[in-house]
This record gives structure tokens, sequence and C-alpha cells, in this order.
């Protein structure tokens, strides 16, 4: 069996909201499709990947680096020892070849994206979910509930209180208990003002996490500490620079509730920065390492053995990025959950068709591979790179 073709379609996914740091109004991904030789139901395998919002499309590193690498591999040097499939590990080699360590800007992403096409080949040629396959692989308990939040709460030109009011009340009324707002686009005292307007709108039970996507120096996110602390926030996420370990250390300081990071660390080596340095509490923070911007799971394998290591249970991880990769690898690997935008980024975010939020959680069906083909909107794009 053999890779015959990768294909790469940079897509848009533009709306005119912002966080504290960019605007979409420009945002791309990338959508792939690997085409194997393998036929099932009359048909040849293909595995579709894609990467998160925030990085933009990795055409020009997918089509000039990694994607020639692939082909230009021996279909042998690809397969696992049953020589029936796809050995992830092998590609993931093969892509990396010629990259020196460290310094890993977005090639992380176009590997990311590439490396999520290959599992779900992997799984459709093993006809089971990912899931499935990778807690039988891994050793796991796969668990199917899935633990998920809304994320959204953007700054959206000409969108008062009312307005966030009524989104956050549509995530509510859809059946989940946390729901995510951004803050650090505005003066400390409008967040204050927006954050309380949705407090008041939560029935007990339910919970609010705002996001500052790093834009606080410290003595700015020491004064949004000493403000939050106040409420009962479900999390206080990526307050300061994704890199600055030292501020987030010290931030830690003065505010004892949970907080979260770790949506831009893409490499293991990154994410160990954090562990080591980043003073991250595992009785209450929360990890957000999203692998489909970071080398995809052959490497966010790497960085779930490392935790391991430093003494992190998985269920401390709950990946950016709301897509159903790492729907899969919280089910099959027991992470705490993960992210979803009801409305936003579509048709690459939600779940597959039919399937409902209840009380915060959802099951996955029992599809095989990644589970895009169950999501209609999302496998026509998929279908048509394909076709
Ligand atoms: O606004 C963004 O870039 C997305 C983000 O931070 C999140 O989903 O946590
Ligand atoms: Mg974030």
């Amino acid at each position: 069996m053999r890779i015959v073709e990768v294909r790469e379609r940079t897509a848009p996914i533009a709306s005119p909201i912002a966080n504290a740091f960019i605007d979409f109004s420009k945002m791309t991904l990338s959508l792939v499709a690997v085409v194997t030789d393998v036929i099932r139901d009359g048909k040849p395998v293909i595995g579709y990947g894609f990467n998160s919002n925030g990085r933009y499309g990795q055409g020009g590193l997918i089509r000039e680096r990694f994607a020639p690498r692939i082909l230009e591999a021996k279909p042998d040097d690809l397969i696992d020892s049953t020589g029936e499939n796809i050995d992830p590990h092998k590609v993931w080699a093969t892509m990396f070849t010629n990259e020196k360590p460290g310094g890993h800007g977005e090639r992380s992403v176009a590997i990311g994206t590439i490396d999520m096409a290959v599992w779900d080949a992997v799984a459709k040629i093993a006809g089971k979910p990912l899931f499935r396959l990778l807690s039988e692989r891994y050793g796991t308990v796969a668990n199917p509930k899935v633990f998920v939040y809304a994320a959204g709460g953007y700054y959206y030109p000409g969108k008062g209180l009312e307005g966030l009011a009524t989104e956050m009340k549509s995530y509510l009324d859809r059946g989940y208990n946390v729901v995510k707002m951004k803050i650090g686009g505005a003066p400390l005292t409008d967040d204050l003002k927006r954050i309380e307007h949705v407090l008041k709108l939560l029935p007990s039970g339910c919970q609010l996490a705002v996001d500052a996507n790093g834009r606080f120096d410290l003595s700015t996110a020491v004064d949004y500490a000493k403000a939050l602390r106040e409420y009962d926030l479900f999390w206080y996420e990526e307050a300061g620079d994704p890199l600055d370990y030292e501020l987030q250390e010290k931030l830690a300081e003065h505010y004892p509730k949970p907080m979260a990071t770790g949506e831009n660390l893409f490499s293991m080596q990154d994410a160990r920065n954090l562990i080591r340095y980043g003073g991250m509490r595992k009785d209450r923070d929360w990890l957000q390492f999203d692998c489909a911007l970071s080398y995809g799971l052959v490497e966010y394998l790497r960085t779930l053995e490392m935790l391991k290591n430093y003494g992190w249970s998985w269920t401390r991880c709950i990946p950016h990025g709301g897509h159903q990769m790492s729907l899969n690898i919280a089910a099959g690997l027991g992470l705490g959950g993960n992210e979803s935008y009801p409305d936003l980024f579509q048709p690459y975010g939600g779940f597959p068709d039919g399937v409902k939020v209840e009380n915060g959680h959802i099951v996955m069906p029992e599809l095989p591979g990644i589970g895009f083909e169950g999501k209609s909107d999302l496998i026509k794009e998929m279908r048509s790179l394909a076709s």
C-alpha cells in the first residue's frame, strides 16, 4: 500500500471578529487530502486534515517541503510492521527530514495538518473510529463522552453588551455549561462590565472562562488577576505572551484560581518549558496545546509522555481549536475535554450531524476515522478537494 497524493487548498475562514491581539478578517486555513491506494467499499481511502484557526493556511510549506518528502519516500518506509497500514510516526519522521531542531515557526502547523489527514486515513484503513484505535494502541480506556465548552464572546464591531449576552445565552440553550469570552481588547473597567453582564445570566452550575490572547504585560495581567479573582471563573487564559514563562509563573502569585495556556506552544520542547518554568499548578491549571498547530498527534503523544514524566494528569489537557481530531484524542486517551466554537470557523469546527451537547458533554458517534464523513457541510468541502 502507498500514499499516492497529498493535496492542499487554502480556504477562507474570515469573519469580522477580533480578540485582544488579532482580527479574523483575512483568516485562512489549509485543507489537506492524503490519498492512498487502499480500497474500502470500492473507493480509495482518503484521509483529511486542516489546521486550527489563528495561524493562516500553510500551502507554501506543504507544497514546497512536506508533501514532496512524503511522495519521494520509498512507500515501504512509510508503512507499519503489518504491511497493511500507514505508520504515522514514520510519515512524521519523513516530513521532518533535513529540518533543524528549535525555531519551530509555522512548519509545525503545516506538519500538524498533514498528520491529521494521515491519522484519519490510518483509522479508516483499520475500519474504526480514531478514538478507539488510539485507546487500543496506547493502552487507555476509551470514553466516548467528552466535556466540551463553547468559545466565542469576541469583540464584534457594533456588538454591545446585549449582543454578547444573546450569544452566550444561545450557547447555554444548546446544552453547554461552560462558555468563554474574550478580554483584553477593551480597558479593564469595560471588560469587567462585559464579564459581569455574562455572569448575571449564567444559571447555577454554569461557568465563564476568559481569554486575553497573550495581550498583557505583567503589571496589566496582575491588575486583571486582582479583579478576576473576585469571580468564580472557569479559567483565566493566556494572560501574557505565550513564551513568557516567567510572567506566567509570577502571575500565579496573584491568581490562586485556575489559569489556562498553551495554544501557542508548537512543540513538545515548548510545552516542556511551560511545565518546567511557567509555574503551572497540576491541581488546578489547564493545558491547551493543539495538535493541529503543533506538529500533529505524533508530537502530541510526545507531549503527553512528557506530561506523565512531570506528574501531570492528561485530564488537565483541554486542547484549543474545536476540531474533531482533538475530540478523538480526548475520547481515546482521556483528556479533560475539548474546545468548541458553536458558531465560528464553520464548516471546520463542530461535531458530526446529529451530535448534541447535553450538560456540557457530547457522545462520539462510531464513525471510521476522525468522523468527518458524519458532518455533511465539512465532508462536502473535503471531497471537493479530493475529486
Ligand atoms: O481567538 C483565538 O485566537 C482563538 C483562541 O484564543 C481560543 O480559541 O482560545
Ligand atoms: Mg485562547
